[in-house]
């Protein structure tokens, strides 16, 4: 290899970059290494503010943990970004020039944010390959390709991402046969078919065993680097298996940010979970 085809080999394995250059083609301008912006962000419900002044910032690439008492206001920071609320002030971008506000929620997903519900909902006949093939189908760029036979490339993808998921002994057994935890799995593989830029997964590891939730937490940090991903969870074992850098939410307003041991440690961290 030339030295320019070496440099060009590791930039392509670099996941930073890889991530960075699948930016490009939809104009997301991660320039200041921030995907996501909410400023001033507020809601009230009949007079409830359920987000209040919320200001909250991604980083590309990274994976955030989302903690907070219940009502802090957490689902409602997620159904903003997705278009499914819309606040009654502030501002929401995807990198530095997509207003969110502006788009309807089919128009924010098809951007690449995809949202994992608590509940997974997969076609419980269908088999885990079909599922994820299922899912490939909500990328219309693929869509007509479905009538005919898959391509190499559309199988390749659907076997990487059975690897992510780990389920590739499972790839012909009915979805509805598999386990809570392999279901859950199978919904972010469902996810991952579309290649979404943001992740946002709500409580993933509720009713899980000890061992699903390790495999969970693997998948996870898997995923750092080539996608941004906010995960919010209750299970503070859990989060502590996988958090960088985790934001306490309370009273619809960000509490205290920081690494795990940090917001731990934070008196006002200890009297709000205390105080529950
Ligand atoms: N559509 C709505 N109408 C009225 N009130 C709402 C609505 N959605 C949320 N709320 C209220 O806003 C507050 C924040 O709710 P939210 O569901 O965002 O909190 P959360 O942090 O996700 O809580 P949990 O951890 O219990 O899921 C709560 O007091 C809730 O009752």
């Amino acid at each position: 290899m030339t030295p320019v085809e070496q440099l060009r080999e590791s930039m392509r394995k670099d996941r930073q970059w890889s991530f960075m250059y699948s930016m490009l083609d939809l104009d997301l301008d991660v320039s200041q290494g921030v995907i996501l912006y909410l400023e001033d962000v507020s809601v009230s419900f009949d007079g409830f503010k359920a987000i209040n002044n919320l200001n909250f910032y991604v980083n590309a690439g990274e994976l955030r943990c989302v903690i907070g008492p219940n009502g802090a206001g957490k689902t409602t920071m997620m159904d903003i970004i997705t278009g499914k609320t819309r606040p009654d002030t502030g501002s929401a971008y995807f990198g530095r020039t997509i207003d969110l506000l502006r788009l309807s929620e089919p128009e924010i997903a098809a951007l690449g944010v995809g949202r994992k519900f608590q509940k997974p909902t997969v076609f419980e006949s269908h088999s885990v390959f079909e599922n994820l093939e299922l899912a490939m189908a909500g990328d219309k760029r693929v869509f007509p390709t479905l009538f005919a036979r898959l391509g190499g490339e559309q199988r390749d993808r659907i076997h990487e991402v059975l690897g992510i998921i780990g389920l590739q002994e499972q790839t012909h057994r009915e979805a509805g046969a598999l386990s809570h935890g392999q279901k859950q799995w199978l919904e972010i593989g469902m996810l991952l078919m579309q290649d979404p830029h943001l992740l946002l997964v709500d409580e993933p590891v509720a009713g899980m065993t000890h061992q699903e939730m390790d495999r969970t937490a693997e998948l996870l940090l898997s995923l750092e680097g080539k996608h941004s991903v906010v995960v919010v969870e209750h299970d503070m074992d859990f989060v502590r298996s996988i958090a960088k850098r985790v934001t306490v939410l309370h009273q619809g307003a960000v509490l205290a940010e920081g690494s795990m041991d940090e917001v731990q440690n934070d008196p006002r961290v200890v009297e709000v979970y205390l105080g529950e």
